[in-house]
């Protein structure tokens, strides 16, 4: 059975990488994402520690919140986004998913109204759990050390892809706010459920999602080029990262963002928290000229505002 490739990012984060070590980064970079659009990545700085702690805040707020915090935490119907999601509120290809979840995202810079949607799906703040005491205050310190994960990341892809001339800085430019989103996510066994499985096939949104997982076997799987479904299993203090749909876009289909599921049959209850490095959310997405080039010279698919992309999609992700 075949395995996702591996990837470590510290020929990224150090000031003065040999030539040979980075390009071999984003030589590997470029094959991860052309074959799988899945990869793990080792080394990305972020100490295992804090990884351990984000899951133990996850495992705990689950574990201990009662019917009454998760109504207190729910999202407002019938689009809102941000908060708790009770199992079975999620649906993926009109199926009821078998976990919950609350969901976080960047919230709406005060001082500048204008940029705000009208449409309620993101607006108002972000719903935090009271209890653990500590989790909104070191999940706030997670989300700034993920960022820049992200950011080192999108911009090692604008050089993997070769961008050049007025494109060489795109991918950085339409990520530089990100509109992240960061799920807290609980799945009982799939026994326990009455129907569905953990979380249904679908691709991800948008740029580059950074999975950390507890560590569960044989829950998540990724569908290979050949049409086979793999296990990816969590490597101690490394992400599963995948691309996600207007990374595709952007490169012309070149990168394809890939089909993933998770059917949980284990006895445990596990814990995931997703964390999406995702575009500016006015940001307009569309091919760049380097990978239509690469693609045979024909553009696939209009530009799109990344903003109304998600918007699209949550409101089809509601029971
Ligand atoms: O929990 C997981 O392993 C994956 C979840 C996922 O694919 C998602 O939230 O988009
Ligand atoms: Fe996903």
């Amino acid at each position: 059975m075949s395995t996702l490739p591996v990837i470590s990012l510290a020929p990224l984060l150090t000031t003065l990488p040999s030539p040979s070590d980075l390009q071999n980064t984003l030589n590997a970079l470029s094959s991860a994402c052309t074959t799988h659009g899945f990869f793990y990545l080792t080394d990305h700085g972020i100490p295992p520690e804090r990884l351990k702690q984000v899951l133990t805040l996850t495992r705990n707020f689950f574990k201990t919140a009662s019917p009454a915090d998760k109504e207190r935490l729910a999202r407002q119907d019938p689009d809102g986004a941000r908060g708790f999601q009770r199992l079975g509120e999620n649906v993926t290809l009109g199926k009821r998913d078998a976990h919950e979840a609350v969901d976080f995202y960047r919230e709406w810079d005060e001082s500048n109204s204008s940029l705000r949607p009208k449409d309620g799906t993101l607006g108002g703040k972000n719903l935090w759990p009271e209890q653990p005491a500590d989790l909104k205050a070191e999940m706030n310190k997670y989300v700034e050390e993920v960022l820049k994960v992200g950011s080192v990341l999108v911009e090692a892809m604008g050089r993997a892809l070769g961008l050049d001339g007025d494109e060489a800085n795109e991918l950085v430019r339409c990520t530089d706010k990100s509109f992240w989103v960061m799920r807290m996510i609980g799945y009982p066994p799939l026994e326990d459920c009455a129907e569905g499985v953990s979380c249904g096939e679908h691709t991800d949104y948008g740029c580059v999602t950074l999975l950390l997982a507890d560590e569960t076997p044989n829950a998540l799987q990724v569908l290979t080029r050949s049409g086979e479904w793999i296990y990816a299993n969590p490597i101690p203090g490394a992400y599963v990262v995948n691309i996600g749909d207007m990374i595709e876009r952007w490169t012309n289909g070149l990168w394809k963002s890939t089909l993933h599921r998770v059917i949980h049959t284990g006895s445990n209850y596990r814990v995931s928290v997703p964390f999406f490095f995702e575009p500016n959310f006015n940001a307009r997405i569309r091919p760049l000229k380097k990978c239509i080039e690469k693609t045979g010279g024909k553009e696939i698919g209009d530009e799109v505002v990344y903003g109304d992309h998600l918007i699209g999609k949550i409101k089809g992700n509601f029971y």
